[in-house]
């Protein structure tokens, strides 16, 4: 039977390799919170002359140790986000319980037709379900590109991903990406590492997130095994805490399903989709890239739609016209629903609360105020306990706290 736990204890769950956990640091370190001396590099770019970027790795941080490629002033504002835990930022203990208890509704597969691994569901997901929660091994400063050199930079990579606790958690990942130095059988080779694999895995699996503020690349094993479809059944979150992503349904997801996110901002028309997909190098085969040139074209003016009509609102809006401005973001709702674009919903059900409040149409406002809030409480957004009336500041602060899932770095 299931009782009440402690989140802390679901961390160690056998069920739950990545999360199993994790000898405590040894006493006396003198590099403390670091398990290692930082390995520091000091760039001669002009613009950051002098900088120190160093290597910090913690090798308690989750299942696999993480490590931070930053500055000695980012890397200690950081480091308490790394004993935070990313399950209780993500889900209810009762969702933690549910999950945790059970065997996890996927299982990683080693061969998906044209795809390499990838990961299925072995049981239901239910739509905006939290069905995966990983933390990062390696997250990189995007400003050091700039800062370093390619050799002090992949030294750097090199390094954290050396030092962590389980480094074939990274080195095993794909580095399969247009342009890799040799695509097929990397793998194989990752103990050779003259050739900068780590920055072709780096290439192929990293996402964009913030840390402290700032900009960085990292990469997550778990998630990285999930293929990329234009119309995915799943999504992205990230938090600071453990630097960790959540992975949740868009819907209904049965047993035996591929998972799949987008690599891409959600809403592209399908050139600008076959555009971004170049840096991976392989053609999308999803039922949006694959369906007939009709539904395909009708789907491009849509999301074409949708992608310019927000000037042409906030024109209308601003010129006083606000039965055209609704008009046009109502239209622009019901091509987003079309196009199961969920996430771009609740600008514009925020846009029309606030431009039926400035009517005067409460209820209308109300209702749009209340979809809203409901959408980015399922979508995440509202962390695991907000409850309450919908009031227009309220949302306003949620959508502009609010960051980028489901990108990776460009
Ligand atoms: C983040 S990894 C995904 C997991 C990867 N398939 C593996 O074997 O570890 C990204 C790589 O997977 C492959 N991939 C992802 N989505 C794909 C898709 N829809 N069709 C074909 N290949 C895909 C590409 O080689 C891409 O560079």
């Amino acid at each position: 039977t299931v009782g009440v736990v402690n989140i802390d204890e679901l961390l160690l769950s056998p069920e739950h390799p990545q999360f199993l956990s994790s000898s405590p640091p040894p006493k006396h370190n003198p590099h403390a919170p670091w398990s290692h001396k930082p390995h520091c590099k000091t760039s001669a770019s002009l613009s950051s002359l002098n900088q120190k970027y160093c290597a910090f790795t913690s090798n308690t941080t989750g299942a696999n140790g993480l490590s931070i490629i930053t500055t000695p002033s980012l890397a200690e504002t950081a480091a308490p986000f790394f004993s935070e835990d990313p399950l209780s930022h993500f889900l209810t203990q009762d969702q933690a319980e549910y999950l945790y208890y059970n065997a996890p509704p996927y299982e990683i597969v080693d061969h998906i037709p044209g795809k390499g691994k990838g990961v299925v569901a072995t049981r239901l997901i239910k739509k905006y379900e939290t069905f995966m929660v990983d933390q990062a091994t390696v997250v990189m400063d995007l400003a050091l590109e700039k800062s370093m050199g390619a050799p002090e930079n992949l030294e750097l990579l090199r390094t954290a991903v050396q030092r962590l606790r389980r480094p074939e958690s990274v080195s095993g990942l794909s580095g399969k990406h247009n342009g890799a130095k040799d695509g097929e059988g990397k793998e194989e080779e990752a103990e050779d590492v003259t050739g900068g694999f780590e920055e072709d895995i780096m290439m192929t699996n990293a996402f964009g997130t913030t840390v402290a503020g700032e900009s960085f690349r990292g990469l997550f094993p778990l998630v990285s095994r999930i293929n990329h479809a234009c119309n995915p059944n799943a999504f992205v979150l990230f938090s600071q805490a453990g630097i960790s992503i959540a992975i949740k349904a868009y819907r209904d997801i049965q047993p035996g399903e591929e998972i799949s996110i987008s690599y891409l901002l959600l809403g592209l028309p399908s050139a600008d989709r076959t555009e971004g997909l170049k840096r991976w190098g392989f053609t999308c085969t999803c039922a949006l890239c694959t369906q007939g040139a009709a539904e395909k074209a009708a789907s491009d003016a849509r999301r074409r739609a949708i992608a310019g009509a927000e000037p042409h609102i906030q024109a209308l809006w601003k010129q006083g016209k606000l039965n055209g401005a609704i008009k046009l973001a109502e239209e622009i709702v019901q091509h987003m629903k079309d196009e199961a674009i969920m996430p771009m919903l609740t600008d514009q059900y925020a846009n029309l609360a606030r431009m039926f409040l400035l009517q005067g149409d409460k209820q209308r406002a109300d209702e749009y105020g209340e979809l809203a809030l409901e959408l980015l409480g399922d979508l995440g957004f509202l962390g695991t306990e907000w409850e309450g009336e919908w009031d227009l500041e309220r949302l306003l602060a949620v959508l502009g706290e609010r960051g980028e899932g489901g990108m990776y770095a460009q």
